[in-house]
């Protein structure tokens, strides 16, 4: 997650959805009295702490702990954030550093806002991916909410990867066919074996889509989250602890988002767990800019009537003008998968987790 991992990601003028998303304005001013500071990569929020990464990939590379400097006010340090760290930064037991400044974000997650805090808060900072994790069986795969969160990735300007797991009890194919027209990525593996000596098959599948990039896993409780990390990072347990070990404080596990690396794939490849994240905050969600993830059908758009909303019962659409114009069944079979997609997913953030319904009803 350097600046340098930023070479993996696909800059090109047709790849649309690699965009300015809200959070991208600058977000600090220049303070030349820090032009000293060290980069550092945030890793984990503990309660007013920061496990920061100095030097991420570097030479220097080094773990340290860290608070945010009076300076920076309510501003909000989410892990994936890049910022710039001053005071003691050696990383030994008992440092602690100032963070002085965050770095420009390339995306913003919210999570969603609820009963407790009315609020669509930023959740994580620069990832390009949002992985969602869904066992195929026990539980029961939940589309309305794998909808919702592809929304989510969409809007905030990443990628969605399907994760499926546990494909030893029921078959991938229904979901494979239901998020191929959407553009999600889709990857399958389950386990084998007695506990203990469990080995996950489709792994190298999970690592090759992983490499390079930073990947927001989400996921309910049960669908095997905790086994596909543990698999990626073998001492993963041991790295979500390290708060604790510099703090001394008691908790053992974080119910903030923490940032962790993936070893094996040859480049600088790191996966944020959201333990705790159940949804994600869709409120401020804009058709046009949804549909922007949507590359052929965003073009088809351009004709549509102005502040169109491009669901099913937007009057000239220019949407369905198109699937109307399809030269033969084949094309026209393709087009209406396509569209349908986009206006699931579309109106999937208008929706609720009750009005959820399996992939094949
Ligand atoms: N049959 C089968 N069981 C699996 C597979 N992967 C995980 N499990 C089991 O599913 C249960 C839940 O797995 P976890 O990895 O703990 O799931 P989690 O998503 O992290 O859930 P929480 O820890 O509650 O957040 C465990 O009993 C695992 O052994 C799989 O591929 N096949
Ligand atoms: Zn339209």
């Amino acid at each position: 997650m350097s600046p340098r991992s930023d070479q993996g990601r696909r800059y090109d003028e047709g790849d649309v959805r690699v965009r300015p998303g809200k959070g991208s304005r600058p977000r600090t001013k220049q303070r030349p009295e820090h032009a000293d500071a060290d980069r550092a990569l945030v890793t984990g929020v503990d309660r007013g702490r920061y496990t920061v990464l100095v030097d991420p990939d570097g030479p220097g590379e080094r773990r340290a702990i860290a608070m945010k400097a009076r300076e920076l006010g309510r501003e909000r340090v989410v892990p994936g954030d890049h910022v710039d760290l001053v005071g003691d930064t050696s990383g030994d037991v008992g440092s602690l550093s100032r963070i002085v400044r965050i770095g420009e974000r390339r995306t913003v997650l919210r999570r969603t806002a609820d009963d407790t805090d009315p609020v669509e808060r930023v959740i994580v900072a620069n990832a390009d991916q949002l992985v969602i994790v869904t066992a195929l069986a026990d539980p029961e795969p939940r589309t309305r909410m794998i909808d919702r969160c592809v929304a989510a990735a969409y809007d905030a300007g990443m990628d969605a990867l399907l994760a499926l797991t546990k494909a030893d009890l029921a078959d991938p194919a229904a979901l494979v066919a239901m998020y191929a027209p959407v553009g999600v990525r889709v990857v399958v593996s389950h386990t084998e074996g007695p506990r203990g000596a469990r080995t996950v098959h489709g792994l190298d599948d999970v690592r090759a889509a992983l490499a390079g990039r930073t990947s927001v896993l989400v996921g309910h409780s049960g669908v095997g989250k905790s086994t596909l990390v543990n698999a990626l990072v073998p001492d993963a347990r041991r790295a979500t602890g390290v708060v604790n070990e510099v703090t001394g404080r008691g908790r053992h596990t974080s119910t903030s988002a923490v940032a962790l690396r993936v070893p094996g794939t040859g480049r600088p490849t790191w996966v944020i767990d959201t333990p705790g994240v159940r949804s994600f905050g869709l409120a401020h969600v804009d058709p046009d800019h949804l549909l922007l993830a949507f590359t052929d059908l965003a073009e088809v758009a351009q004709e549509c009537p102005r502040g169109c909303t491009h669901a099913g019962d937007a009057p000239d659409c220019a949407l369905d003008e198109w699937l109307e114009d399809a030269p033969g069944a084949d094309e026209r079979a393709a087009r209406t998968a396509r569209v349908d997609s986009f206006r699931r997913i579309l109106a999937s953030r208008l929706g609720t987790a009750e009005q959820d319904n399996s992939p094949s009803s």
